[in-house]
């Protein structure tokens, strides 16, 4: 049940309908996950009580996952949890701990096939006044999308000496005798599948390219390594440049593969290019300028994330959500971790899942609730009264827990 009574929010012709009092579901998270989910959960109100003195609120509705779900029901991803974000639409969620090696495999990319979020969406911008490793990260000022459903996160995986990965030599060793020998250590070899289509391709393109339009962005760039990979990753890019000739009227510039259209919006030209996943990875640093919107395969968005992340200060305030803009369904979580050497300290910085909470407030239409935390955040920050990530890099900055942050991100609402 949630704290208030509240209405689930739904979606109509594919637009979300969202009631005064949306039962939101939320997953509290491992390691630091209860600390910063306490703080976030106390700003998202804080700024929806000023923004509609109590004409809104958000009725939370605590669902479990991870250790808390196992500890309380012997489960990790109890199907109570996955019922309550189909039902409700929208949900948020910290971090969730993933055991390298073995183990269980990953909750929260299971969250994301199984509810088929396709877009991992991370924006990455800069807040003034924010300690960075680069010399104008305000330079730096992308959109991430992320595929979230495809790649090797699809989790078809062979563990070597395994019955099912024996089968699977055999099977490619008598189908496939030629490449077969390329493999160098074909007996102690684990091996893993990297699931790419043109559908899961297209949909992802097709959201990148509609957010360019409706953000007024110069461009969309595909991030791939296609010169390796020239079936999967080559494939994305070849399908997305097709996505963007087939549902946006792209044409070639200078003899292709870059194309570019006018957007219906603005009337200003859009640019699609494509670039190698490692050169991209130097340029972030040299040349950021030059990028704009990103869409890119699984793995290459996850560490295109985090080095994004640190160009603008840090995992500590990079937010995201997974979303499937055709069903509606999303749900909101930070870029990092656990952190979990910091669990329990009241310490972490609760940027990321607060501002993915600002993401959602923007999701569900409550732009006004969501201007304010950005308010707050940056009045914080600038006042120089931060959590520890920023105060080790900061001259005369007052260091605050986490808790602290949240206080003060409230008190600059005002
Ligand atoms: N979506 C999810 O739920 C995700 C879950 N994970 C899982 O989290 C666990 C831990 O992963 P790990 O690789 O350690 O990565 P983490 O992102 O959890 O932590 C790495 C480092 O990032 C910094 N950091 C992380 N969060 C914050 C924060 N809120 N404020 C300030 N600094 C922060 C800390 O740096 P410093 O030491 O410099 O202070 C920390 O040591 C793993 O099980 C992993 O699978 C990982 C990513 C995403
Ligand atoms: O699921 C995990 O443990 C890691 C996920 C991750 O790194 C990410 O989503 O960026
Ligand atoms: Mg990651």
């Amino acid at each position: 049940m949630p704290e208030v009574a509240g209405q689930p929010i739904t979606m109509k012709d594919g637009c979300l309908t969202v009631p005064d009092t949306p039962v939101v579901p939320f997953i509290e998270g491992d390691g630091t996950g209860p600390d910063i989910w306490r703080t976030s959960k106390r700003v998202l109100d804080a700024a929806v009580e000023k923004a509609y003195g109590g004409s809104k609120q958000i009725a939370w509705l605590e669902v479990l996952a991870g250790q808390k779900a196992f500890d309380q029901t012997g489960e990790w991803l109890p199907d109570a949890t996955l019922d309550a974000f189909r039902e409700y639409l929208v949900g948020i969620k910290g971090p969730l701990t993933t055991p390298v090696g073995g183990g269980i495999r990953s909750l929260n990319v299971a969250l994301r096939q199984i509810l088929d979020l396709y877009v991992c969406l991370r924006p990455v911008q800069y807040f003034a006044g924010v300690p960075s490793p680069v010399k104008q990260p305000e330079l730096t000022d992308m959109v991430i999308f992320r595929e979230n459903s495809e790649d090797i996160y699809a989790g078809i995986e062979f563990e070597n000496g395994s019955d099912d990965c024996d089968k699977l030599k055999t099977l490619l060793s008598e189908a496939f005798p030629d490449r077969w020998k390329k493999v160098r250590f074909p007996d102690t070899v684990g091996l893993g599948i990297k699931p790419v289509s043109q559908e899961g391709t297209a949909r992802l393109v097709k959201a990148a390219i509609q957010y360019a339009i409706d953000n007024d962005k110069e461009s969309v760039t595909l991030v791939h390594k296609g010169n390796i990979m020239k079936f999967t990753e080559g494939g994305f890019r070849d399908w997305g440049y097709e996505c963007a000739k087939e549902q946006f009227g792209a044409t070639e510039i200078d003899g292709g593969p870059w194309c570019s259209f006018k957007s219906p919006k603005s009337d200003k030209e859009i640019i699609v290019k494509d670039v190698i996943a490692d050169a991209m990875l130097q340029q972030i640093l040299t040349r950021p300028a030059e990028y704009d919107v990103i869409a890119t395969l699984n793995l290459n968005g996850d560490y295109i994330s985090d080095a994004l992340a640190a160009c603008v200060g840090g995992i500590g305030i990079a937010p995201g959500g997974n979303i499937n803009y055709d069903s509606g369904h999303a749900i909101f979580e930070a870029t990092h971790g656990t952190a979990p050497k910091y669990a329990d300290q009241d310490k972490v910085n609760p940027g990321s899942v607060t501002l993915s909470g600002e993401m959602m407030l923007r999701y569900l239409g409550w732009t006004e609730a969501a201007d304010l935390i950005i308010k707050g955040l940056n009045g914080a920050i600038a006042a120089k009264t931060v959590t520890y990530d920023f105060e080790r890099l900061m001259e005369g900055a007052t260091l605050l827990k986490c808790s602290e942050f949240g206080d003060a991100i409230i008190k600059h609402m005002n």
